[in-house]
Order: structure tokens, then sequence, then C-alpha cells
């Protein structure tokens, strides 16, 4: 059976670890990978992630022309690199290729170029995608729903090096009508990969719903999971909650 074709874009703290999980499929073959960079350029991620193989050509954004993805076609895109990463994939949109944009911090002017790009390509936008927490998002409005009345208060945690507030707790805040800067509460120590609280305080009882990811591997097998989704899917924007909650209607398990 024909391999599913991938290209990364971004090779840094967790793209390296999504280009591994890549590897590590064998229903996937990685093609390339683009980095802001010259850093390894026409190298192998694979050789430099320890595979005894030759996969994923190593790019750097100034390779990216107009015949780049014509001359090295992939059959799903997964985004990891950073705010201005997906102006150099319309190509690839007008094209039809599948888009998985992971990246967490997107303006206004960003999103819309994305949903103008979910008119041609089918396009899974995650600012979290491992599977868990798109579970406790939906657990979360459930759980509201019940409790209309409890106190709920957001604490993300991370490593010490991430300058901005989380992206999956300002979606978990928009998704429950909080006010950020009232309800969500930052703690950047050490190496915590990606910690998600939820406290609903009530006057007897108090319920937590927490997510932790444990290793950046969380996040490569949710990009996994979105890729076989979103492959045959027509054109238009999708999100991770929202698969994962028609699933559910279906009674068909996630992971
Ligand atoms: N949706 C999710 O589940 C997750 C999202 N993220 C997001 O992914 C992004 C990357 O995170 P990290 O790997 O920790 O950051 P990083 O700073 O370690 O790596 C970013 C990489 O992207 C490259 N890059 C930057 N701009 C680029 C461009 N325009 N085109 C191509 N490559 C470009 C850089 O060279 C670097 O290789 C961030 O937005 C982060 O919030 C990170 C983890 C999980
Ligand atoms: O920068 C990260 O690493 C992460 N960023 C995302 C966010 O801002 O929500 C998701 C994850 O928590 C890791």
């Amino acid at each position: 059976m024909e391999k599913i074709r991938i290209g990364i874009f971004g090779f840094g703290k967790t793209g390296k670890i999504i280009a591994n999980e890549f590897l590590h499929d064998n229903l996937f073959t990685l093609e390339w990978v683009v980095r802001k960079g010259y850093e390894d350029h026409r190298k192998y991620a694979s050789r430099l992630l320890g595979h005894e193989c030759d996969a994923g050509e190593i790019f750097s954004i100034g390779d990216i022309d107009d015949n780049f993805f014509d001359t090295r076609p992939i059959d799903a895109l997964i985004d990891f690199s950073g705010l201005t990463g997906l102006y150099l994939y319309e190509k690839a949109a007008s094209a039809g290729i599948p888009i998985i944009s992971a990246i967490s911090q997107y303006e206004k002017e960003e999103l819309d170029l994305l949903q103008s790009f979910a008119e041609s390509a089918p396009v899974l936008y995650s600012p979290n995608i491992t599977l868990g927490i798109n579970v406790l998002l939906v657990a979360a409005q459930i759980l509201q729903k019940i409790a209309p009345h409890a106190d709920i208060e957001i604490v993300e945690e991370h490593f010490k090096g991430k300058k901005e507030v989380s992206g999956t707790a300002k979606k978990i805040a928009k998704a429950l009508n909080l006010n950020v800067k009232e309800h969500l509460h930052s703690i950047r120590v050490g190496g915590i990969v990606g910690r998600h609280e939820i406290i609903f305080g009530m006057p007897n009882q108090t319920i937590r719903l927490l997510h932790e990811s444990i290793s950046r591997a969380a996040f490569g097998q949710g990009a996994i999971f979105a890729a076989k989704f979103l492959l045959g899917q027509p054109p238009g924007l999708y999100t991770m909650e929202t698969v994962i909650a028609d699933m559910f209607r279906k009674n068909i398990p996630v992971y």
C-alpha cells in the first residue's frame, strides 16, 4: 500500500519530535522538513534523529519557490513552525493538499488566511493537538452546563522559556466564556511540556479537570491522528475537538 507522504514545517523543540513520530509510523513517509534557517540544509531529518535511512530532507524557507510543492509532492502538510509559516504554503492549499496547523498563537490576519485555505483544502487547526486536551475541552463545556454557577479558573504550566500565554488555555477560556485576564493563570518553571488544569469551585466541592503532556510525542500522536482523519475529507476547516466529539457520538473509540 502506498505510504502517506508528509511534509513538516518547523524542526524545533516540537517539530523534531513530530518528525520522529512520523518516521516511526510505517503508514507514513516523511518527505521533507522546512525550517527557518540553513542549519543542516539538505541533510536528512531521519539521520539527525538517529534513523538508518534517508527521509525528511531538510530545506530552508529560502527554498520555497513556486515549484516547491510540485517538485516535492506530499499528501499532507503539518505546521509546527510559527506565526508566519502559513504564508509559505498558500500554493499547497490551492492545490488541495490537506493542512494540519498546530500553531498556538495566530492573530486575526493569519486566522483569516487559514480560513481561506479551507476553501480549497481540508484544514485542521489545533493550538493543542493532543487527544487528551481536546477531550478536556469537551468535558469542561459539559461540566459548565451542569454547574453553571461554579467558579472557574484555568491554570496553565509550561517550560521556563515559553514567552507567550498558552494558546490552549486561551481557547479553553474562550470556550467557557471566561475573561483571560481574570481567570487564566500562567506558571513557567523548569521543563514542563504542557499542563492545563480547569478548576470548578463550588461551595462544598471542587472538580478539577487536568491534562498533562508528559512528552512532546503526545503532539506527534495527535498529528498522526489528525493526518489520518483529514485525508479524503472535503475542503473545510476542522478542529480536533469537533472530530473527537463526532467520534464520541458515533461510539468510535478515539485512542
Ligand atoms: N498544537 C500543539 O499541540 C502544539 C503547538 N506548538 C506550537 O508549535 C510552534 C513551535 O513550537 P516549538 O517547536 O516549541 O518552537 P521552536 O521555536 O522550538 O521551533 C520553531 C521552529 O520553526 C521554525 N520556523 C520559524 N518560523 C518558520 C517559518 N516561517 N517557516 C518554517 N519554519 C519556521 C524555526 O526554525 C524552528 O525550527 C509554536 O507555535 C508552539 O506554540 C507546540 C507544541 C504543541
Ligand atoms: O509552546 C509549546 O510547547 C506549547 N504550546 C501550545 C500552547 O501554547 O497552548 C500547546 C502546548 O501546551 C505546548
